[in-house]
């Protein structure tokens, strides 16, 4: 069956109080409100979203997350080529904001090396200046959300969820063999911060994963095996999904 954008229902504590509310209420252009759920609407009650993605142009979005080295990055080049989707990765884009000396750069640079999480707002403008200047209504977001405020944020900013999550599921042993044995130059990939990056991936991913486990939204894929094994999996949840697809 078609399975479009679901609305998200409620806004967090932080803005369901009336007098947040109105606060909030305040920096909303007209003609949109907020309605009593604290959801988006036109002034005839239509619900609306916040300008990143009208009701005519609601991609397909696949969220890909798992650990450091699990093979999100290669899997979503061969879903790219073999499906047509724009793959856009939230670890690539901000290492992209860091080479272009941005005002952001030497935070974002200080959080990878720690392996720490940065902020949404800085990750979520990134994807969002990506997924406005592509033409494509099939995304791929890899590696993001990273933690429940990523995925809270991106929730309540765009008004939507994703449509499916790969989780690529790997042992901590071979993800450690893979990033050590990568060789990009990444500052991260080295043993002390991918420690760090393993006890974060535990401790701030995997309740994203579960929660959208508990949507029906994950399709977890055992990632060990080759790179094309992996992709075989891979390929058919893409084709169980392809009435989904536009
Ligand atoms: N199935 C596989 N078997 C062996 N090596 C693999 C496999 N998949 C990917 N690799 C290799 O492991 C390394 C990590 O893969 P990749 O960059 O795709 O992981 P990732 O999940 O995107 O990691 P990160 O979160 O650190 O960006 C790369 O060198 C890649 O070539
Ligand atoms: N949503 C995200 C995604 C990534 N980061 C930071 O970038 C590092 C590398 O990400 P990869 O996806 O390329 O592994 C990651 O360890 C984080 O420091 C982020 O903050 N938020
Ligand atoms: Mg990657």
């Amino acid at each position: 069956m078609w399975r479009i954008w679901r609305r998200v229902g409620s806004l967090s504590p932080l803005f369901s109080s009336p007098k947040s509310s109105i606060l909030r209420q305040d920096l909303i252009q007209a003609p949109y409100r907020l309605n009593f759920l604290g959801i988006l609407s036109t002034e005839n009650g239509t619900p609306a979203t916040i300008g990143f993605f009208s009701k005519e142009k609601t991609p397909f979005i696949a969220f890909v997350l798992g650990g450091p080295g699990s093979g999100k990055g290669t899997q979503c080049a061969k879903i790219a080529e073999a499906f047509g989707f724009t793959h856009l990765s939230a670890g690539d884009l901000l290492r992209k904001e860091i080479s272009s000396n941005s005002e952001n750069g030497a935070m974002i640079l200080a959080t990878i090396t720690e392996g720490k999480i940065v902020p949404s707002g800085v990750t979520i403008k990134l994807i969002r200046r990506e997924m406005e200047s592509i033409e494509n209504n099939k995304f791929l977001i890899d590696g993001f959300p990273r933690s429940e405020e990523n995925r809270i944020a991106f929730e309540r900013i765009t008004g939507v969820e994703p449509n499916i999550v790969l989780f690529f599921d790997c042992p901590e042993d071979e993800m450690v063999k893979r990033v050590l044995g990568r060789k990009q130059g990444r500052v991260d990939d080295n043993i002390d911060t991918i420690k760090k990056r393993l006890k974060v991936f535990a401790a701030l991913n995997l309740p994203v994963i579960n929660h959208y486990t508990r949507r029906g939204k994950v399709y977890k894929i055992n990632a060990v095996g080759t790179i094309d094994e992996v992709f075989e999996k891979v390929r058919q949840v893409f084709d169980d999904c392809k009435q989904m697809i536009k």
